[in-house]
């Protein structure tokens, strides 16, 4: 029996949890603020299964830092620890979207008030805060332009990609139309693949308009989703760095509208680097996990 399991069946009352989304990239929230599961990678697909279990592009395990082994050394003030992992089950260093959702989620849950909110995830402590709209705002620490790029191939088509990391890794190709990127069920061929050895998401830009594009993404561990905040922070330097333009050099931020399928975000990179993303982050609903089905569908 996975520890999972016995979490579940161990309480007898099931696994709250609670559905929210950032521009459509969609997440299981599991508010488990004691640090009892452990969510074996099984039962994370098996719960972000679209068909078989709730549904998710990815899960985040709402944890006090102070509770995990591996955040409590590196949350300073950070009283939350985002416990990220992929709809596969795999482990990711960062969230975009995710850190939108789960500062709306403290809030929802009276864990957090309206001031500026320090959370730590696997890529550092980030802060966050609510807009005068209601949408979050995030700092997204640096993005690293790496020298080391991609080219990646969708039919008989290729574009070179640049390596933007942005906590997690991504490979951003400027393309005419979206549409080349085809089908994005599958990861599309790269090479060379030493580059990535953790594997990458995979951004397709096309410009909209000044100081505007638009993206779709294949996520590591995910397949294509409807939006990614760490992908569209890499598509803005990505595209300001293009267009020739530097805030470091020029000492003013520079903001993009990076459009996703599920909406739109607005990147800004600050003169000291710092990249700060906005958008929208909704808790759609909430219930609990039967831990008989849980038990049964990890077999
Ligand atoms: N959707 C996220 C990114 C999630 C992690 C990614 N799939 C990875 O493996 O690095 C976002 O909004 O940033």
């Amino acid at each position: 029996m996975s520890a999972a399991t016995t979490a579940a069946g161990g309480t007898g009352r099931g696994i709250a949890f609670l559905k929210g989304h950032g521009t459509e990239n969609d997440f299981v929230i599991v508010p488990d603020p004691d640090g009892v599961l452990e969510l074996s990678a099984d039962a994370v697909a098996r719960i972000c299964d679209r068909r078989a279990g709730i549904g998710g592009d990815g899960l985040l395990r709402v944890v006090r830092s102070a509770a995990d082994p591996a955040a409590r050394a590196m949350a300073g003030e950070a009283e939350w620890f985002m416990d990220y992992r992929n709809g596969d089950g795999s482990v990711a260093e960062m969230c975009g979207n995710g850190v939108r959702v789960f500062v709306r989620y403290l809030q929802h849950a009276g864990l957090a008030g309206e001031g500026e909110l320090a959370i730590a995830t696997r890529a550092g402590v980030r802060t966050a805060r609510l807009t005068a709209t209601g949408e979050v705002t995030v700092s997204m620490g640096r993005a690293e332009l790496l020298p080391d790029g991609v080219t990646v191939t969708v039919g008989d088509r290729s574009w070179p990609a640049r390596n933007v990391n942005m906590g997690n890794p991504h490979a951003v190709a400027f393309v005419e139309d979206l549409d080349h990127a085809g089908d994005l069920r599958e990861v599309p061929p790269f090479s060379p693949a030493a580059v990535y050895p953790d594997g990458v998401n995979i951004e397709f830009v096309a410009d909209r308009g000044p100081r505007h594009v638009a993206m779709r993404v294949h996520e590591r561990g995910a397949s294509e989703t409807r939006s990614c905040g760490t992908g569209a922070c890499a598509v803005a330097v990505a595209t300001a760095r293009r267009d020739g333009t530097d805030p470091a050099a020029t000492g003013s931020p520079v903001t993009y509208t990076v459009d996703v399928l599920g909406g739109s975000l607005t990147i800004t990179e600050l003169p000291d680097g710092t990249v700060e993303m906005t958008g929208p982050a909704v808790i759609v609903g909430q219930g609990t996990l039967d831990p008989a089905w849980l038990v049964t569908a990890l077999g």
